[in-house]
């Protein structure tokens, strides 16, 4: 069985209940102000199962034609992205080890069938500060490998409330969403799972 790499971080638990409704209201007026999307894959412009949006200075953003990218607006509406919630940059203040606030939070919104292939988290100028992920709603099958896709990986249990903590050597780890577990959380009333990143985009002086 291969361990993680040094730096990534499972805090299982970390919110408790109260926590995880304010962190889903606060998410929900983001949604009305920065609807949810299809984002599609670069070239093929095949459509991913999650739905996506973003709040922070800076969101992540993925079409046909310019593949994937920060930008200040919303690629639908146009508008500048909604503030992070307070409750995000505590967050991130919290555990991330880093001087400097998150730029972007990118919003994934699992429905029960939705999944994300293993992937390298490596659109950010500044590798130097973590990737901070919270789980919410229905818990997940999450994959970790390590720093090239052939390396063996481990799957484990993201549950409502747990963080995840991509940083140092593992920084730039593949990882993945094999599956959502439906029904494991009463707290989305329509199911599915948020997943919020928080990532520092732009190298620090
Ligand atoms: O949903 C998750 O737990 C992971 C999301 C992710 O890897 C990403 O948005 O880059
Ligand atoms: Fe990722």
């Amino acid at each position: 069985m291969p361990g993680l790499l040094n730096g990534i971080r499972h805090l299982p638990g970390y919110l408790d209940r109260a926590r995880q409704e304010a962190l889903v209201e606060a998410i929900r007026a983001v949604v009305a102000e920065a609807p949810l999307y299809v984002p599609v894959m670069p070239g093929t412009g095949k459509p991913m199962s999650v739905r996506m949006t973003n709040c922070g200075p800076l969101g992540w953003v993925t079409d046909k034609e310019r593949g994937y990218r920060y930008q200040p607006t919303h690629p639908a509406t146009g508008r500048p992205w909604p503030d992070m919630p307070q409750q995000l940059l505590d967050i991130w203040n919290d555990v991330s080890g880093y001087d400097k606030p998150p730029e972007a939070c990118l919003v994934n919104f699992y429905s029960d069938d939705a999944r994300m292939g293993l992937h390298q988290d490596k659109d950010e100028q500044d590798l130097q500060a973590p990737v901070v992920s919270v789980s919410l709603g229905n818990s997940c099958l999450f994959r970790v490998g390590g720093l090239n896709r052939n390396d063996s990986t481990l799957s484990f249990k993201l549950s409502s409330g747990d963080l995840v903590v991509l940083g140092g050597e593992g920084r730039l780890c593949f990882h993945g969403v094999d599956r959502i577990h439906p029904a494991t959380s009463t707290l989305l009333k329509n199911g599915g799972r948020i997943n919020l990143t928080l990532r520092r985009v732009n190298p620090s002086a």
